[in-house]
């Protein structure tokens, strides 16, 4: 990569504002946004990741990083995983409470999945960089200012996310393990 800036393609404010908290101001390049909706196909997340990379490549022609979250419950077999937007915007946190409802197992993982492309020489490989945190799901407690926050409980805490310190979130995030992997990649790779 040539120029020292990186150019994270999302139309969430929200991510953006964690990513720019988490990464910090002491980096030798700078987080630019791109606000655009990318379509996201349907499949595994890593399938979803590497595809919606590739179209954020492919329509701004220049290294890019998008980024798909997913909150698998496990007694659903790790859905609604990837499709969790769609389920929280249709049934709302309640809703996604309920849907364990009769499962004992109300265990549950967070994952963030960072996809960068280099885009250089047409090139639309794609790496992934992926973080987990695991917790349980609550009935909705806290703020509701960023998506499903208010559900979910990280494992060794009494708070939901939504509940805690932003700095605290950002600490043990699902986003914060990956964006580390992310960002170690890019000091030694894209300088
Ligand atoms: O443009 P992109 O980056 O795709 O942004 P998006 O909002 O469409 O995000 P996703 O496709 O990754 O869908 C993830 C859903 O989970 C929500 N979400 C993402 N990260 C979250 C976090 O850390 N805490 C709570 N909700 C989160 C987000 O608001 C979406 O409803
Ligand atoms: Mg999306």
């Amino acid at each position: 990569m040539t120029q020292r800036t990186l150019t994270f393609v999302t139309g969430n404010i929200k991510k953006l504002e964690e990513v720019k908290a988490i990464l910090g101001t002491n980096l030798t390049f700078e987080v630019i946004n791109h606000k655009l909706d990318l379509p996201e196909l349907q499949g595994e997340v890593e399938e979803v990741s590497i595809k919606k990379c590739q179209e954020a490549a492919r329509r701004l022609m220049k290294p890019v990083v998008v980024e798909d979250t997913c909150l698998s419950f496990n007694a659903l077999k790790g859905l609604p995983g990837p499709y969790i937007k769609w389920f929280l915007e249709k049934l709302e946190p309640e809703g996604l409470t309920r849907l364990l409802t009769g499962w004992d197992d109300k265990s549950a993982q967070a994952i963030c999945t960072f996809a960068y492309c280099s885009c250089s020489d047409d090139n639309l490989d794609v790496i992934l960089f992926q973080g987990k945190t695991t917790g349980k799901i609550v009935s909705p407690r806290g703020p509701r200012d960023f998506g499903w926050d208010c559900i979910f409980q990280p494992d060794g805490y009494n708070l939901t996310y939504a509940e805690l310190p932003k700095e605290e979130k950002n600490k043990i995030s699902h986003r914060y393990k990956a964006l580390n992997k992310l960002k170690t990649f890019l000091v030694e790779n894209c300088q």
